[in-house]
């Protein structure tokens, strides 16, 4: 025991980051500091910072764009209270019963909205908000929340240990946030199922899988309210030598795939939407990113059953070529006109949408899913990030490059094209020379479709071209940078495609567009993996501590 705490010691104080210093066992990161009697008891992994980060900048922007609608909807009500008033006095009758005394004055929103309550017609806001940790191990992360969010009213940090909750505790005194912070021992799924409709926002970040923690999560969150969860089975969710276990937690089955990260965020999506559904709340994915070894999504949930029925037609089953690689999404359901104008019809979708084998190079498909097929992140919402992230102190968010470089991915990604495609990939299948991406680009570009990066796979293309002009556009590239043939083996799917002709007229002229502006602004888009210990943590008491932040890519 006493050899590992030594060895953490070390390992903490060689890897330290710009904003997170040590002493002794103290770790300091953003604004909290706290202290680690046994490492080997209590959970910290230091390369999570960029989640919790990344999680507070989350939820300031979420609260920032909650507050905004709050003031909106108060002006609104004010505006039709005064002109029915103005309508009243005009034919001389009293003034209506909501009236206000003074509307100059500072006016309350609707009463019946408790958390309007606070509302100002100045456009600014004091709504306050509630937060549940449900798995706060140290508290680290419930003590940033209530340092670095403004108007944070109460945050319950919850652990199902007693030792957990007694660090919790004492950082809490540390941090003096005790009258925010409320250390808490239970079972996280006995607190949310306590609790329904209550948490503005929940936070889940459990060893592994947050699964069996979402049928709870999605009843207690309130109504507009966050859900801010992490997933580490990176082995189940994005591999793919557990199609069966993926298939029993998250209701889809895994693929080996090029896109299996991002494959991972919509399998863990459907999971949340498929349990939401069965209350009738609806999810809206606000940013759903696949980083390092986890998956981290944020989603806002609303009880709207009328929105529950869009998630027919929003999750789709993934045919993927065995050979080629090449994929075609068969959604569930679809929505055509109803009888009565203006109204919409829910009904089974048509397909397949692949024959028996491949159209490209004759091979078997593979099935994967089914998986979240709507948006991953809500573009207004990220607009707001990205905006609040470039007001970060460096000091205190020594992620903020990072975060702003995968944001300015993020809001570069085709919303509507489920998945990825990577080039040396496909060149790989001919066995050609892998065409550089702003020529790949430009001759999607030149063609009229449209394309872009992806945050979860650097050099990967998300477009609206089909595949039969990507294939296209290799076997032109091909005819000007000729593969060796003997490299190619016979009724390889790469022989099957380049014995077709190329049947469109593919042109890579450059195009200024082809590099994404993402890449121009000089942050840090993609993290290598700095050690062999990077990843997970195992629970507290059966590790060996080696984690660090790390070196970036670009
Ligand atoms: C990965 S750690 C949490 C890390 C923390 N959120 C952070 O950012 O530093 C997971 C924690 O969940 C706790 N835990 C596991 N199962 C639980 C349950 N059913 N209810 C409450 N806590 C649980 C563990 O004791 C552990 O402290
Ligand atoms: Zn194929």
């Amino acid at each position: 025991m006493l050899k590992n705490y030594r060895a953490f010691l070390g390992t903490v104080r060689n890897f330290t980051t710009a904003n997170m210093s040590v002493n002794g066992a103290k770790v300091t990161e953003g604004s909290a500091t706290i202290l680690f009697n046994d490492p080997d008891e209590v959970f910290y992994n230091p390369v999570q910072q960029f989640n919790r980060d990344l999680s507070t900048t989350a939820i300031r922007t979420w609260a920032e764009s909650r507050d905004e609608k709050a003031v909106l909807k108060a002006k609104h009500r004010q505006e039709i209270i005064e002109a029915l008033d103005k309508k009243n006095e005009n034919e001389g009758k009293g003034k209506s019963e909501n009236s206000s005394p003074s509307r100059s004055e500072e006016t309350t929103a609707p009463a019946e909205n408790e958390k309007n309550k606070g509302t100002k017609t100045d456009g600014s806001s004091n709504v306050g908000f509630n937060i549940l940790e449900a798995l706060s191990a140290t508290g680290l992360r419930a003590i940033r929340y209530a340092k670095e969010l403004p108007n944070v009213k109460k945050i319950l940090a919850n652990d199902l240990l007693a030792r957990a909750v007694d660090a919790i505790d004492a950082n809490v005194k540390r941090n003096d946030v005790a009258h925010i912070v409320v250390p808490n021992k239970g079972d996280a799924n006995a607190v949310m199922h306590s609790f329904k409709n209550q948490y503005d926002v929940i936070d889940l970040d459990p060893y592994g899988t947050a699964t069996p923690f979402l049928d709870s999560a999605v009843q207690s969150v309130a109504n507009n309210g966050l859900l801010c969860i992490t997933c580490t089975d990176s082995a189940v969710l994005a591999g793919n030598a557990y199609p069966e276990k993926c298939f029993s937690n998250y209701g889809g089955t895994s693929l080996r795939s090029d896109f299996c990260h991002e494959q991972a965020v919509r399998h863990l999506l459907y999971a949340i939407a498929m349990a939401a559904a069965k209350y009738g709340r609806a999810i809206k994915p606000m940013l759903s990113l696949s980083v390092d070894f986890y998956f981290r999504v944020f989603v806002q949930v609303e009880t709207k059953p009328a929105l529950v029925k869009d998630l027919h037609r929003q999750s789709a089953i993934i045919y993927q070529c065995s050979g080629c690689g090449s994929n075609a999404l068969q959604y569930m359901g679809k929505t055509v006109p109803g009888r009565i104008p203006g109204s919409t019809k829910y009904t089974n979708a048509t397909g397949p949408p692949v024959s028996a084998k491949c159209e490209h190079c004759g091979y078997v498909h593979h099935v994967g899913g089914p998986v979240w097929g709507g948006p991953l992140h809500d573009a207004e919402f990220v607009e707001r990030m990205r905006k609040i992230a470039e007001g970060l102190d460096e000091k205190t968010y020594g992620t903020k490059r990072r975060i702003l470089g995968m944001l300015a991915v993020v809001a570069e990604e085709l919303p509507d094209k489920p998945f990825y495609f990577v080039i040396s990939q496909i060149a790989s299948v001919l066995r050609a020379q892998s065409p550089p991406q702003n020529t790949f680009v430009s001759a999607l570009l030149n063609a009229g479709y449209r394309a872009s990066g992806s945050h979860a796979k650097s050099n990967a293309i998300k477009t609206d071209a089909p595949w039969s002009y990507i294939w296209d556009i290799m076997r032109a590239w091909v005819a000007e940078h000729p593969v060796n043939s003997s490299n190619v083996k016979p009724n390889s799917a790469g022989s099957m495609i380049l014995k077709k002709e190329c049947s469109s007229k593919v042109d890579f002229t450059l195009q200024p567009g082809a590099e994404f502006s993402s890449k121009k602004a000089g942050y840090t888009r993609y993290q290598m993996n700095p050690t062999e210990n990077w990843g997970p943590k195992a629970k507290a008491g059966k590790r060996k501590i080696a984690d660090t932040e790390g070196q970036t890519k670009e």
